[in-house]
């Protein structure tokens, strides 16, 4: 077993360029399936799903060649088959973008439970609802489910709640079916407004994404085209707030600032200084932070999947804080495991009671899911001794290269074998 190793840093300091989007990625190599002609994606993270991806594109015919030059080429036009296998959909969340991307031209798409990151309840009524008012019928199975429409035609949609995967996916449906769609309370995200950059520039009539209300006019063919994913606005505040654990001074290179409204503004709240360019943020800290209360919420809230690296960091701000989860109330696994390392930290409800302050002390720590393993990446580099994450599978669900990017910063962090450190196992159980 594999395990990333912390080690107590001093300051970080330095430049990373940060990687495409993951989320976005995961949309647009879907989209893909809608073209009729080859897709060049640029800036598509080699990470963990991908991978599942290409396991996917395998299977029903969808090819897929990364190029020396690091873009994905995708010919969408030999695809003969609209079956996706459940074992691969349920290895990752975004699965179900295949069924908006293949229902229009196959008529039956079969595909498995989304999986992802477990925070308890993960719904996807409001994906189910779009496809039906688009026409078609969905059909449940024990681990997998089919949707059917001879033909999808345009329909207004309103989604109950705020949700990106099924703007998007709903999106996706519409883009091919008869008539004009119009999404109602959809989310603003900027994967849902690359999403639908990407599928215009193939030749969809897509206009609203951005705002609450989107507008689809279907099209019966769409083109090919090269299209540049916009960077992972996650990863991007993640290392902004690396810099603010122990201070020192962090530049992220290739980000949209205006993508990071919420998370730029609470860092400067809570005490770090920010300098902000076109295309690059540098973080500043003398380490000496403040509490504060956040809230997460849908774009352009305060990101869901940033609320476990800033709770790491508010263990660094004196005073007491509180992290109020809104999006997935129960997105607190992390916690659990803060608390392995002294973090003073108490779970009620929806939120999370931070006593800033309270020296941390290295331990074995478990990441359930992408960004908890991001959180005790944080945590360790303040942690007194050695911090050994397990559940590295996650982080390289969202990383590309989490070891080396932070170690490029200055941080003591390493990737170890199990069965190399066994002897030395008994003095941390
Ligand atoms: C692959 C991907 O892009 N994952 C992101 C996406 O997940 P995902 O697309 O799964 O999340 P959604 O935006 O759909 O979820 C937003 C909220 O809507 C609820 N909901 C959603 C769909 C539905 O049919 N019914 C329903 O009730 C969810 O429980 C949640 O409370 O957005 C989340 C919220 O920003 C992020 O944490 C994930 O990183
Ligand atoms: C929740 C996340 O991912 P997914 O939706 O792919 O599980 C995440 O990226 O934090």
């Amino acid at each position: 077993m594999d395990y990333i190793q912390v080690q107590g840093s001093g300051p970080l300091h330095g430049t990373v360029s940060i990687q495409g989007s993951k989320n976005s990625s995961l949309a647009l190599l879907a989209a893909s399936c809608l073209a009729d002609a080859t897709v060049t994606l640029e800036g598509i993270p080699d990470i963990y799903d991908f991978r599942v991806i290409r396991q996917i594109g395998k299977d029903i015919g969808l090819q897929i060649d990364r190029m020396p030059t690091g873009e994905m080429l995708l010919d969408p036009r030999y695809i003969h088959s609209a079956v996706i296998d459940p074992g691969k959909a349920s290895a990752y969340r975004a699965s179900y973008y295949f069924v908006g991307a293949l229902l229009a031209k196959f008529g039956k798409v079969t595909v498995g439970f989304p999986g992802g990151d477990d925070f308890v309840s993960r719904p996807i009524d409001q994906h189910i609802k779009a496809l039906r008012l688009l026409g078609a019928e969905v059909t449940f199975f024990n681990d997998y489910y089919i949707v059917e429409a001879k033909q999808l035609r345009g329909a207004d949609i309103y989604f109950d709640m705020i949700t990106s995967g099924a703007t998007i996916n709903a999106m996706l449906a519409a883009v091919r079916a008869e008539g004009r769609t119009r999404l109602y309370n959809a989310a603003m995200d900027p994967e849902v407004v690359d999403t639908a950059n990407f599928l215009n520039q193939l030749g969809a009539k897509i206009v609203g994404a951005g705002t609450d209300h989107i507008r689809i006019d279907g099209v019966p063919f769409l083109g090919g085209g090269t299209y540049t994913v916009i960077p992972d606005r996650l990863i991007a505040g993640a290392f902004l707030m690396a810099a603010g654990m122990k201070g020192g001074s962090i530049t992220v290179n290739n980000v949209i600032p205006e993508h990071m409204g919420s998370c730029l503004a609470k860092l400067r709240e809570i005490g770090m200084d920010l300098e902000i360019t076109d295309q690059s943020i540098t973080a500043h800290s003398t380490g000496k932070l403040r509490a504060t209360r956040i809230r997460t919420g849908m774009y352009p809230g305060f990101a869901t999947d940033l609320q476990q690296p800033f709770t790491a960091l508010l263990l660094q701000a004196q005073g007491k804080s509180i992290v109020t989860e809104r999006v997935y109330p129960k997105r607190f696994n992390h916690i659990q495991q803060l608390k392995r390392l002294g973090a003073d930290v108490e779970v009620r409800k929806e939120s999370a009671f931070i006593r800033g302050g309270t020296p941390l002390k290295g331990n074995w720590v478990h990441a359930t899911d992408v960004r908890a393993g991001t959180c005790l990446l944080l945590a360790g580099l303040i942690a007194e001794g050695v911090t050994r994450i397990t559940g590295i599978e996650h982080i390289e669900r969202g990383y590309e290269n989490a070891i080396q990017l932070f170690r490029s910063l200055g941080a003591n962090v390493s990737l170890q074998s199990l069965h190399v450190e066994a002897e030395n196992m008994s003095q941390f159980q």
